[in-house]
């Protein structure tokens, strides 16, 4: 699930550049893996820095001096198709037509359909596995049916109109026409989260920004801000003209993704008028009345410890509703990041132990519940368990603010393959027996949906929990997901032991894109 942002400044000496940098930094959670910047300045020109690693890394002081110009967007990547080769950093680049760039959050299900029609019929040279650059190319195709040496807000819509009648699954994004201006557009069924502010300066001129989570907007001053409706896109021209918005394709069903609000958003973001805080606090309320449903007269409770960081909002609530006392028991060390979207399994069971830390006091001799937002591999909740007894816990139980994981996730969360949930195939009772817990408590889907539904939404994406994708997908989509994810794996295990594949090529590695691959237009290497 990555975070994308755009930034158009009245202003056309300033440069933009530092704008999304710090915008990034609101955006961290959502991608840790890459990030990358465009800008456009002087004679409709891009300047690029991307590459693997953390904002702070990628964007030094000395690579943001070269990114000039009064508009620009950013992504953080959190790679959940292809490959986290530096290749695939986003913002992808076409130079045909016009030159655009693009920043994609959320995963296309009909990537083999699509690299098919790229290939044969519009002949365009895709150079990576990421479902991104299909998505860039198929726009470009689409603009390219004009054939105009100067294409409009009107043909861009259309194409847009054309992109959308292709392109199946979860999408938000933010696009830049070079000299021209940036555009936002979000799939018709609003999956993934992008919102649009404005903020007026002192000389009465406005400057406008595309961002995933509303928490950047009102950060940077652009407090007048809304959601991008499901299929609905806005243009934002370079020149301060008024942003024009156009439906330009039909909304479906508004299922905005669930887990956006149970661990992806940050808890001081509003999305499609949800705010996350609220829906975890209710989160909590639900899971207290679930727990005192579940637990018997001699399975008592003594205190209330989250697992943090993002399931301390709901432990909080669900201590008071249940009227036990709450312990920051685990003490996170700051410098750590996610480790859920890590991309290493190896790596994110390390993490655990280094992110956070059990004090003895808060567990010995106790009945401790730990309440975490979400159970998915189980990589945490089972060192959790461990270091809780560890610490002297006498019983403890384990309460996950979500229902159980028992499906793949398609639409820009790398959940894991199904046969790696710990969910998969297991009823509640071998839950707990393989993270270790006394006792496993799973918040009910319908009380999961109630927590964040509104009057404008109804129904959410919960695929993950119920198997019932509201896109549907291509056929062998899953089994090709699964077949990539493991195939990356395997082959970093391979090179985790120094073996070469030059010289003990393995048959299932040939079309597999090495870690580090190098590209034209959109090479993940920066210079100095
Ligand atoms: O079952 P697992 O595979 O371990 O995944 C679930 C855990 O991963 C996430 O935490 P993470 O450390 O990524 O982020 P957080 O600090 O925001 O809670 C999530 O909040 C759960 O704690
Ligand atoms: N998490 C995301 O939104 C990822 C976007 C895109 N599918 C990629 O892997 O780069
Ligand atoms: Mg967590």
């Amino acid at each position: 699930m990555c975070g994308i942002l755009g930034v158009v400044v009245a202003d056309q000496r300033k440069n933009v550049a530092s704008e999304l940098f710090e915008g990034a930094m609101f955006l961290q959670h959502r991608g840790q893996d890459a990030a990358g910047i465009v800008t456009s300045g002087p004679k409709g020109r891009f300047y690029q820095c991307k590459g693997n690693g953390m904002a702070r890394d990628v964007f030094t002081q000395s690579r943001m001096n070269n990114l000039i110009g009064n508009m620009g967007i950013c992504h953080l990547r959190y790679p959940t198709a292809g490959s986290s080769a530096g290749s695939e950093a986003q913002p992808f680049y076409v130079n045909s037509p016009y030159g655009i760039t693009l920043s994609h959050n959320g995963n296309l299900v009909n990537s083999n359909e699509l690299r098919e029609y790229l290939d044969e019929v519009v002949h365009r040279h895709i150079n990576t596995d990421s479902d991104s650059e299909l998505l860039i190319n198929i726009f470009a195709a689409e603009l390219d049916k004009f054939n105009k040496s100067r294409v409009n807000n009107g043909d861009l819509f259309s194409a847009l109109t054309g992109t959308m009648d292709m392109i199946r699954g979860a999408y938000a994004c933010v696009a830049m026409l070079a000299g021209y201006g940036i555009i936002g557009f979000r799939d018709p069924n609003g999956i993934r989260p992008l919102l649009y502010g404005e903020r007026t300066n002192k000389n009465g001129t406005t400057d406008y920004m595309l961002a995933s989570e509303s928490v950047v907007l009102k950060a940077h001053g652009f407090d007048k801000f809304r959601d991008i409706k499901p299929g609905e896109a806005v243009i934002i021209t370079k020149d301060g003209a008024k942003p024009e918005f156009r439906q330009v394709m039909a909304p479906k069903i508004f299922a905005p993704d669930i887990f956006e609000y149970v661990y992806f958003a940050r808890p001081d973001s509003v999305l499609d008028g949800v705010s996350v805080y609220r829906s975890r606090i209710d989160m909590g309320v639900k899971l207290a009345e679930k727990i005192q449903r579940s637990l018997s007269a001699d399975e008592k409770i003594d205190v209330v410890i989250p697992v943090p960081d993002t399931a301390r909002t709901s432990a909080f609530q669900c201590s008071v509703s249940l009227n036990v006392p709450y312990r920051e028991g685990f003490v996170k060390n700051r410098y750590v990041g996610r480790t859920f979207i890590m991309p290493d399994q190896q790596e994110r069971r390390s993490s655990v132990r280094r992110k956070l830390n059990a004090m003895d006091s808060e567990f010995q001799g106790r009945n401790v519940l730990l309440v975490d937002d979400s159970i998915v591999r189980g990589t945490t909740s089972k060192e959790i368990v461990a270091m809780a007894r560890e610490a002297g816990a006498k019983k403890v139980f384990f309460a996950s603010c979500a229902p159980p994981i028992r499906f793949n996730h398609i639409y820009g969360i790398d959940l894991a393959d199904t046969k790696a949930l710990v969910g998969f195939n297991r009823d509640e009772d071998e839950i707990a027996s393989v993270i270790g817990a006394d006792k496993v408590i799973y918040q009910d889907l319908e009380d999961l949906i109630d927590c964040c539904k509104r009057d404008e939404i109804q129904e959410f994406e919960v695929g993950v929990f119920n198997g019932k994708y509201v896109t549907g997908i291509e056929d062998n989509y899953i089994q090709e997901l699964e077949k990539v994810r493991a195939q990356n794996q395997r082959m970093k295990e391979y090179r985790a032991r120094g073996m070469s594949l030059d010289t003990n090529v393995d048959q299932e590695f040939v079309d597999v894109k090495p870690d580090v691959d190098i590209s034209i237009h959109n090479s993940g290497d920066y210079n100095e």
